[in-house]
């Protein structure tokens, strides 16, 4: 294996030291699939140099969540890091990262951080902010990597990198789909051949609504909130067509940029997914 694996402070000093040109980081939880590859690509098209940090972070866990038993599969991990090129790992323990316990001074995601998947994960979003802070201070990139997929977390990071003057480019990658459309997860490793199924309904919901976007808001969101009604064992958690800088629903004759989001539970899982689209007018 190639890929140097750094798993204290020490380690990734060491191995950083060594790193030349422009660094990109990406970093993930684990349980790595081909969204993340692809997010990988990406930043060694870009940069000279690749770091992958894997760190299934507490903080951005609620106590009632599902952190005891998110996948783990550090050694396939690191063979897909291997395979895709990338030229460090960092995969730090907990007492790494926080070796005093829970830290006492966090980032607050604020107002934004609030809403949709931080109304239904309070705490949530300063959790990942922290993290995502620490990671950038401790890795040192000139460029991050985050995928479309967690749409919110995207937004938040890129105003936190903006809003505290981090000097770190934050670049979006799109979402990553089987040919079905379920866009990919590390815990559709939780669904059952029935969940999966059900939760094609997700994907086909906003294709559905994207192709009436033209129609307008109304007619989007009609046309999302059909194909889910039409799946009864999907519960909606929201379904909702924003502005993509505030997350507020956009009013019914809004023209322009605008992003359908939806989480919903299907079985024991949650799931988010996304589409990004121009709603009225012309195309
Ligand atoms: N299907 C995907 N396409 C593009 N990027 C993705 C995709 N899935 C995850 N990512 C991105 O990979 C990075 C790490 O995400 P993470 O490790 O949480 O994976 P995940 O599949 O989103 O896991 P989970 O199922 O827990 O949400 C994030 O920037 C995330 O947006
Ligand atoms: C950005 C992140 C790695 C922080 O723990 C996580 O929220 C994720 O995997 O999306
Ligand atoms: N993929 C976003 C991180 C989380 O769900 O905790």
């Amino acid at each position: 294996m190639s890929t140097v694996v750094a798993r204290t402070r020490d380690e990734l000093t060491v191995a950083r030291e060594k790193l030349t040109g422009t660094v990109a980081v990406v970093m993930t939880m684990g349980a790595l699939h081909s969204g993340h590859a692809e997010l990988v690509r990406r930043a060694r098209q870009r940069a000279d140099s690749v770091i992958v940090t894997i760190f299934l972070n507490p903080l951005q866990f609620g106590p009632n969540e599902d952190l005891a038993k998110y996948p783990r599969t550090l050694e396939a991990d690191l063979e897909l890091c291997d395979r895709e090129g990338v030229d460090l790992v960092f995969t730090p323990s907990p007492d790494v990262i926080y070796p005093g316990g829970d830290p006492g001074v966090k980032i607050s995601a604020g107002a934004l951080g609030a809403k949709l998947e931080g109304a239904s994960r309070p705490g949530h979003f300063d959790g990942v902010l922290t993290v995502v802070a620490k990671m950038l201070h401790l890795t040192r990139p000139q460029v991050a990597f985050f995928g479309q997929k967690d749409a919110q977390q995207l937004l938040l990071i890129r105003r936190m990198s903006q809003d505290l003057d981090f000097g770190c480019e934050i670049v979006a990658v799109p979402t990553v789909r089987e040919t079905d459309g379920l866009a990919l997860s590390s815990r559709n490793r939780y669904l059952t051949e029935l969940d999966r199924q059900t939760a094609l309904a997700l994907s086909r919901a906003l294709r559905a609504a994207e192709a009436v976007r033209r129609q307008g808001p109304s007619a989007v969101r009609r046309a999302a909130r059909d194909v889910l009604v039409a799946e009864p064992l999907v519960l909606v958690d929201y379904l909702v067509l924003v502005d993509p800088a505030s997350l507020d629903d956009v009013p019914e004759w809004f023209q322009g940029e605008a992003v359908l989001l939806v989480a919903a539970k299907v079985g024991t899982t949650r799931l988010i997914d996304n589409l990004p689209m121009v709603v009225g007018g012309p195309a």
